[in-house]
């Protein structure tokens, strides 16, 4: 659904559109975009130059072929829609190419995928150009590298680009499935029902990854566990699920419930902290020899508000684990004790809520059951369905955000507000010193990590 108060964009200009996100995440989402018709307009990759249009259409080509079999005709039409302009970021002057190639296109959408520290450079460049009126500005993550830079670069982005045409980019607020906590929350009358603090006695958030820093070492090392998915991704994902339902389906509810969540989300207590790192993560190219950065992290925090006072919300976040899955695994109260249906439950294990986010989204209840014909002998089953398989949904986070970035709808990213508030949840912390407790490659992390949970247990993910 489109920002009624934002015109759509009549091209993409896409910096950095010859880079790794780009390779990965970008092209592909655009062909996808191109190809279900939700496409039609030029796309302007912006490089510092070497390259021609030719070159850029073999890469694009190559760059969706990575993901699977092409659809030529489709292709055909996308790389119709690629221009390319050269510019150098010292002579504000060669940002008229950018100009030259959109004459005629009316609003334009400005997509930032290159290093962070050029952003403010970029932005100015466009603005000597003329290339900021009426036009949008879309970055990608991160937005600062704490509270203080946050703002830096927000005053500095908006001289040019005011906050209702400033985008940030979260790509988890583009997946479809985290979008859907909410619908399943407030949909389901059952979800309703146990979901809050009457109900849960924690709740655990774990995003896994069986993969480890492989080329990115330069880029991870200046970054960590903590800034690269947590500080942004993980408590994004925490704001839906537990936010309360938007007045209405606008994106200005939608987002100023989502703040609101944020802001309810506690600051967390360096004793409240773990992190860790794989042993062998020093040998990593670009790795500097005496790094302390952490490759996992854990937190404890709490949410102040009436649903959610007192439950307590753990999130772990880890490189070369022992899976690749991220799951929230919802943990609720026992039945109350002294009756005869409800004594085995005491000792049996407890009901778990527990959405599956990736790799295979859906959700799985762990409910007991009588064991043959004695009411106090109980089995463990497990009811799971799988969202992806039912709805057939397969629209990537990227397509979504590049086609929020045309549209101008704002709910897909992160309002400044938010960004400020995930940087004030993990403040804290950005300045722990000291080594991080070094962990087995394939496992699940510091076992340190334990006491921040309740009993000491992380449930074991589904998606194993
Ligand atoms: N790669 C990833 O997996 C992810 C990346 N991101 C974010 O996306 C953005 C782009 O990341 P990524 O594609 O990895 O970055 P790259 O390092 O691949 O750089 C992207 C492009 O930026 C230009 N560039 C690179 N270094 C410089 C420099 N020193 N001065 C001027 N231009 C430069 C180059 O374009 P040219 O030479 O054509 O000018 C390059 O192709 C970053 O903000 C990153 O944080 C977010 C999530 C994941
Ligand atoms: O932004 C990032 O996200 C990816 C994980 O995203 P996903 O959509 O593939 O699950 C993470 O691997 C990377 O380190 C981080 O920079």
């Amino acid at each position: 659904m489109s920002d009624p108060t934002a015109p759509r964009a009549g091209a993409l200009v896409l910096f950095g559109i010859t880079g790794d996100l780009a390779r990965k995440m970008l092209l592909p989402a655009l062909y996808q975009l191109a190809r279900r018709g939700a496409l039609t307009e030029p796309v302007v990759g912006v490089t510092r130059g070497g390259w021609t249009l030719d070159r850029l259409r073999r890469h694009a080509h190559d760059a969706v072929a990575a993901q699977g079999p092409v659809d030529e005709d489709a292709f055909t039409r996308f790389s119709g829609l690629l221009r390319l302009a050269t510019i150098d970021y010292d002579d504000p002057g060669s940002f008229r190419s950018i100009a030259e190639q959109t004459a005629g296109c009316g609003h334009l959408a400005h997509y930032l995928a290159i290093p962070p520290v050029l952003y403010a450079r970029a932005a100015t460049c466009l603005a000597g150009a003329g290339l900021n009126e009426n036009a949008r500005l879309v970055v990608e993550k991160p937005f600062g590298h704490d509270l203080v830079s946050a703002r830096e670069l927000q005053s500095e982005l908006t001289k040019y680009f005011p906050e209702e045409r400033l985008r940030r980019v979260d790509h988890f607020l583009g997946k479809d499935v985290v979008e859907d906590l909410l619908t399943f929350r407030f949909a389901n009358t059952l979800m309703r029902a146990v979901l809050d603090r009457h109900h849960v006695r924690s709740v655990q958030v774990t995003m896994a990854e069986d993969f480890d820093v492989a080329d990115r070492g330069g880029f991870y090392d200046a970054v960590g566990c903590l800034r690269d998915v947590v500080q942004n991704h993980l408590l994004q994902t925490l704001a839906y699920f537990v936010m309360e339902a938007p007045r209405s389906g606008s994106a200005a509810d939608t987002l100023t419930e989502r703040a609101r969540a944020l802001k309810a989300v506690r600051t967390v207590r360096p004793e409240d902290y773990v992190r860790g790192r794989y042993a062998g993560y020093l040998d990593t190219e670009g790795v500097k020899p005496d790094s302390t950065t952490e490759t996992y992290a854990a937190l404890r925090t709490y949410v102040d508000t009436d649903r959610w006072s007192g439950v307590p919300f753990t999130i772990r976040a880890g490189k070369d684990m022992e899976t690749t899955s991220t799951e929230i695994v919802v943990e609720l109260d026992r039945p109350v004790p002294g009756h005869h249906h409800t004594q085995g439950a005491q000792t049996a294990g407890p009901n778990l809520v527990r959405f599956r986010l990736m790799p295979r989204s859906g959700v799985t209840f762990s409910l007991l059951a009588q064991h043959g014909g004695d009411g106090t002998l109980l089995d463990e089953v497990t009811v799971t369905t799988d969202f992806t398989r039912l709805t057939g949904s397969d629209t990537s986070a990227y397509e979504h955000i590049l086609e929020d970035s045309l549209t101008g709808d704002p709910r897909r990213f992160c309002r400044m507000d938010m960004v400020e508030e995930c940087w004030r949840i993990v403040g804290g912390l950005l300045t722990s010193e000291g080594k991080p407790v070094v962990y087995r490659p394939g496992s699940w992390g510091p076992a340190e990590a334990d006491r921040l949970v309740t009993d000491e247990r992380w449930f074991p993910l589904e998606n194993v």
